[in-house]
């Protein structure tokens, strides 16, 4: 696995930087085989896979698991596990236990946490005890009860205090900031003031990289935010499949001559 000193020493302006989720091993293996740079365990998997209305019932230990089945299938992405409602910013112990075990345990190269005025000290103390920290600003979904999931950062007042979050989160030691649902003007002069990379999600095309939720991206999701793109039809895909695999049993075509298995002379008398 690359280190983030591989993410952090690219040139974005050449060579945008590519981050999708996935949250086990064949998807991380197919998301790792074409290239892209980061793959994300979001803790988007309380909907995207788990059936949840949102990301806050998704538990710490559900994290873990599935960091450790993307990180086996991928050689070449940095693998980030998303730390999930409550699993940090409750206490600074429990929080850096926390996300020391999605690296020790789970084999993630860092961890990714939703940032506030609240995350500047726990982002420098993870960062150093060793921990990378990717922030993420804008809309943040586990903050869902206060802001629902409306565009963040579209007045003055907001704007600017994303701009403080994100210098400050910079000089904490965050070596990445995700720029989620936010005006890509915005953006654009968060990407400019800051050294670290930026990751948007919803945030217009002048960040240093984009991030998808690779169910939106690939076309398997009932519903998506407004600002994702499907890039395939995954979902119209596995339909028509588990229709033909159900029409060949219910017609008898299946299993046909192919799959069967005939041993010849056996017989058995009851
Ligand atoms: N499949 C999936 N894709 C995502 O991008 C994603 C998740 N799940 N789960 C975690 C968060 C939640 N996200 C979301 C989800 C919905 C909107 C959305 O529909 N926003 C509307 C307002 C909706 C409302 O007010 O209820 C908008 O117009 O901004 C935005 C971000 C982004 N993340
Ligand atoms: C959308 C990305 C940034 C995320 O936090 C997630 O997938 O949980
Ligand atoms: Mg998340």
């Amino acid at each position: 696995m690359p280190s983030v000193r591989d993410i952090v020493g690219r040139d974005p302006e050449a060579d945008p930087i590519t981050v999708l989720t996935a949250y086990d091993t064949p998807t991380a293996r197919i998301v790792d085989d074409a290239g892209i740079d980061v793959v994300l365990v979001g803790d988007s998997i309380g909907d995207a896979v788990l059936g949840h209305d949102s990301a806050l019932p998704v538990a710490l230990d559900t994290i873990a698991t599935h960091t450790a089945a993307v990180a086996r299938g991928v050689d070449d992405a940095l693998v980030v596990a998303d730390l999930p409602f409550l699993s940090y910013g409750v206490s600074e112990p429990e929080s850096v236990r926390n996300a020391g075990r999605m690296l020790k345990e789970a084999g993630a190269g860092a961890v990714k946490l939703e940032s506030g005025p609240h995350t500047v000290d726990l982002t420098r103390r993870l960062v150093e005890l060793g921990v990378p920290v990717q922030a993420h600003l804008g809309l943040t979904p586990q903050h869902i009860n206060r802001v629902g999931l409306q565009r963040q950062g579209t007045d003055e007042e907001a704007a600017a205090e994303i701009l403080d979050l994100a210098a400050a989160h910079e000089e904490a030691g965050a070596f990445s900031l995700i720029l989620e649902h936010i005006p890509a003007n915005l953006a654009a002069i968060v990407t400019e003031e800051l050294d670290i990379p930026t990751i948007g999600i919803g945030a217009g095309p002048e960040t240093d990289g984009q991030v998808l939720v690779v169910n939106d991206a690939v076309g398997l999701s009932e519903r998506a935010p407004p600002f994702a793109t499907a890039f395939g039809d995954v979902r119209g895909e596995m339909i028509e499949a588990v229709e033909a695999y159900r029409d060949a049993v219910t017609t008898g075509t299946f299993p046909g001559e192919e799959e069967t298995y005939v041993e010849e002379g056996l017989e058995l008398d009851n």
